[in-house]
C-alpha cells in the first residue's frame, strides 16, 4: 500500500510527518496510522483523534493524550477500523503541557462501505425531481362492525345498514425525491410507509394531494403482486415483465441474466404457487433489476430472501444508486441497511411526517424512540 504523508512545521524547528497505509479503506478495514516526530520539544503532548465529517467521535480511544513525547521521539503507529462509511480526519495535534494548541497534522481519508460503496453526495438543489409528493393525505373507509361471512356483509349492504369510519393512514406528507437519489422511508409497523409507496407507483389513489412521478418504475412492493401463482415461473417472468413494460423480444435476451440472478436455474417450470415466498422475491427482484430502471421501489420484499441473496440484492441496488440514473425509494425496518444505501430519509410515524433530512441525523432520531 502507498504511504501519504503530510507534514507539519512546529515553531520550534520541529516537524511531524503523518503517514497513512491508505487515503481509501473500507468499512472493517484496518487503517495504518504512523505519526514520525523530529524535534518535538520534551514537554510536547501528542494526540491523535479521528473525526468524522459529520461531526462526530468515531468510537476508539484516539481522543485522548497518548503519552509524553521526548525530544528524540519514538514511532507510535495506531490503528483505525472505522465501522461506518463516510469522509474522516484522521489528526494528530501538538500541545505543550499546558495544553496549549501548537499545531496538527491531519489527512482526509475515504471510507466506503462494505461492497466498496460509499453513499454518494446528496445531488444538488437543482437536480430534476424524480418524485414529488405534495401534501399527501390516504384516508380508509373501514367497517364499522366485523362480519363473519360475505352473505352478512351483502345482507347489511342491502339494508343500507353498513356503517364505515374513517382511518387517516396519511396525514398531509410532502417531500421531494432528487433524480439518482437513494430516498428512505422508516417508521414503526402501520406507520403509512407502504400506503405512500403504493401511492406513488400508482397503486393507490390518494385522498388528497397529489404525487407525480418522472419515469418509469420498478416496484417491489408487495410480494407475488403482478404474479399469477397458478403460471409457472417462467411464465411468470414473461407476465411481470409485461407489467414493467418490457417487450417480449426483451424478455427472450435477457430470461436467463434474470434465472441466473435469481439462482433458479431448474425450477423455471414449477407454478409459483409451490415457490417458497423467498423464491418469489427473488424473481421478482431480479425481473425488476434487470435493467435500469428510473425509479426502484423496495419495500419490506427482501427481508424473506436470505442472508446471501439481501447481499446480492443491496450490492445491485448500490450498483443502480451509483450509476446516478436511478431512483431508489426503500422501506426497510433494517436501519443499518437504510444507512448503508440511502442519502435521505423520511421518518413517518402514524401517518404524520416525524422527520426528513440526512440519514445518519434521521436514524440517528429514530434509533432513540425506545427512550422516548
Ligand atoms: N386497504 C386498506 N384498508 C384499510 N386500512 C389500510 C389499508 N391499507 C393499509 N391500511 C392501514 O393503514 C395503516 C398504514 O399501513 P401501511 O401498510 O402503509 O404501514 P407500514 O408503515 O408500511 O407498516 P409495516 O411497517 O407494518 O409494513 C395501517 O394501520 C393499515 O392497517
Amino acid at each position: 500500500m502507498a504511504y501519504v504523508q503530510d507534514t507539519l512545521k512546529l515553531d520550534n524547528g520541529g516537524s511531524v510527518f503523518l503517514g497513512l497505509s491508505s487515503t481509501s479503506i473500507r468499512v472493517g478495514d484496518k487503517l495504518k496510522v504512523t505519526p514520525h516526530f523530529r524535534g518535538v520539544a520534551k514537554e510536547d503532548f501528542l494526540c491523535n483523534y479521528v473525526w468524522n465529517l459529520d461531526g462526530s467521535w468515531e468510537k476508539g480511544d484516539f481522543d485522548s493524550t497518548i503519552e509524553r513525547v521526548g525530544h528524540t521521539v519514538p514511532e507510535y503507529t495506531w490503528e483505525f477500523v472505522p465501522e461506518r462509511p463516510g469522509r474522516y480526519r484522521i489528526a494528530v495535534d501538538i500541545e505543550d503541557s499546558h495544553g496549549r494548541f501548537k499545531g496538527n497534522v491531519e489527512r482526509w481519508i475515504i471510507v466506503a462501505g462494505k461492497y466498496g460503496f460509499l453513499r454518494p453526495p446528496v445531488p444538488p438543489a437543482d437536480a430534476p425531481t424524480a418524485v414529488l409528493a405534495d401534501d399527501v393525505s390516504m384516508i380508509f373507509n373501514i367497517a364499522s362492525e366485523q362480519f363473519n361471512s360475505l352473505k352478512e356483509y351483502f345482507i347489511a349492504a342491502a339494508k343500507h345498514e353498513l356503517t364505515f369510519k374513517e382511518f387517516r393512514a396519511l396525514d398531509h406528507i410532502s417531500f421531494e425525491v432528487k433524480r439518482g437519489e437513494a430516498f428512505g422511508l422508516v417508521g414503526t409497523n402501520g406507520s403509512g410507509k407502504s400506503t405512500m409507496l403504493k401511492i406513488i407507483a400508482g397503486v393507490l389513489e390518494p385522498s388528497a394531494g397529489k404525487v407525480n412521478v418522472h419515469g418509469t418504475i420498478a416496484p417491489l412492493i408487495e410480494l407475488g403482486a403482478g404474479f399469477d401463482m397458478e403460471l409457472t415461473a417462467k411464465e411468470n417472468i414473461y407476465l411481470n415483465g409485461a407489467l414493467l413494460g418490457y417487450r417480449k423480444d426483451f424478455i427472450d435476451e435477457h430470461f436467463q441474466d434474470i434465472v441466473d440472478f435469481a439462482e433458479l436455474d431448474g425450477f423455471m417450470d414449477m407454478p409459483l404457487k409451490n415457490y417458497s415466498s423467498g423464491m418469489v422475491a427473488r424473481i421478482a427482484f431480479a425481473i425488476a433489476t434487470v435493467t435500469e430502471p428510473d425509479i426502484l421501489i423496495v419495500d419490506e420484499t427482501l427481508s424473506v430472501g436470505d442472508f446471501l441473496f439481501q447481499q446480492k440484492c443491496e450490492r445491485r441496488i448500490k450498483e443502480l444508486v451509483e450509476s446516478d440514473n436511478v431512483t431508489v425509494l426503500l422501506v426497510s425496518h433494517d436501519i443499518s441497511l437504510v444507512e448503508r444505501i440511502c442519502d435521505r430519509v423520511c421518518w413517518i410515524e402514524k401517518g404524520h411526517m416525524r422527520m426528513i433530512g440526512e440519514t445518519d441525523e434521521v436514524c440517528e432520531a429514530y434509533r432513540s424512540l425506545d427512550q422516548d
